[in-house]
């Protein structure tokens, strides 16, 4: 489970997030939608270790990912496609993230295997496609087989193979059990993926739902984000007086 606990996160004068609180439960794919800069990557890079809250906190299975001893048992993520050296084979980046963790030679080849990525893993990664690169991320967010998975705009770039196959590994992956958080700014990215959906707008929560009750009460997918993200932006066009 992901716990986002009034999280509020000041860069200088920009407020990112905004008193943000949200739950994502295991079992799911939760789409985490919202315009460009209304703070997805923020919430991410908070809730692992990467940057510091200005104030709330992200509990990870109930701990902040600073406490976590063993956290590729923990969280799997991924952030960006670059995940490795581009000097580095697949094989020896997924060896030495393994070695932190005791995590044995079987596992990494098994899991290059799952990835598509046996044929090119003693390759340097500064010659790996986009989608190689996206690989060899999933693998490694994979490797500590953890409860929690966060992936931030997985599918960015890919083909139309790719993009399925992120999709079909991220409903196996919430389907034996697992908390999958995915960002995207793109409803159609996520109509297909996610079950679940958590929509800000400006750092603040706009909806926490599900799909099927967003195509409902709003008539459509597309129609309910853009009517959200519209409402958030008029209401924030006029915070000191309300709505005119
Ligand atoms: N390191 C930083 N320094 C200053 N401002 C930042 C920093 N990181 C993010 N911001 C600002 O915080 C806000 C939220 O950005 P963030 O990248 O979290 O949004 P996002 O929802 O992930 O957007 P996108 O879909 O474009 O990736 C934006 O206004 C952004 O400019």
């Amino acid at each position: 489970m992901i716990e986002v606990r009034e999280l509020t996160k000041r860069y200088g004068g920009t407020v990112a997030l905004d008193g943000l609180s949200f739950t994502v439960e295991p079992g799911h794919v939760t789409g985490f939608l919202g315009p460009n800069g209304a703070g997805k990557s923020t919430t991410m890079n908070i809730a692992l270790g990467l940057h510091t809250p200005t104030s709330g906190d992200v509990l990870l299975g109930g701990r902040r990912y600073t406490d976590l001893e063993q956290p590729l048992h923990e969280v799997g993520a991924m952030l960006d496609a670059a995940p490795a050296h581009p000097g580095r084979s697949a094989l020896n980046h997924l060896r030495a993230l393994a070695r932190t963790h005791r995590i044995g030679r079987r596992r990494v080849e098994d899991l290059l295997e799952q990835v598509g990525l046996a044929g090119v893993a003693r390759k340097k990664a500064g010659g790996y496609s986009l989608g190689m690169r996206q690989r060899l991320g999933i693998a490694a967010a994979l490797l500590g087989d953890p409860p929690v998975l966060m992936l931030d705009e997985p599918v960015n770039g890919l083909d139309p193979d790719g993009v399925r196959w992120i999709r079909e590994l991220m409903r196996a992956q919430a389907a034996e059990g697992r908390t999958v958080l995915v960002s995207s700014h793109l409803m159609s990215e996520l109509e297909l993926t996610a079950d679940r959906l958590v929509i800000i707008g400006r750092g603040r929560l706009v909806a926490d739902t599900t799909m099927r009750e967003l195509a409902e009460r709003y008539g459509g997918l597309e129609r309910a984000y853009m009517t959200l993200t519209a409402q958030d932006d008029e209401y924030r066009a006029h915070p000191a007086g309300g709505r005119p």
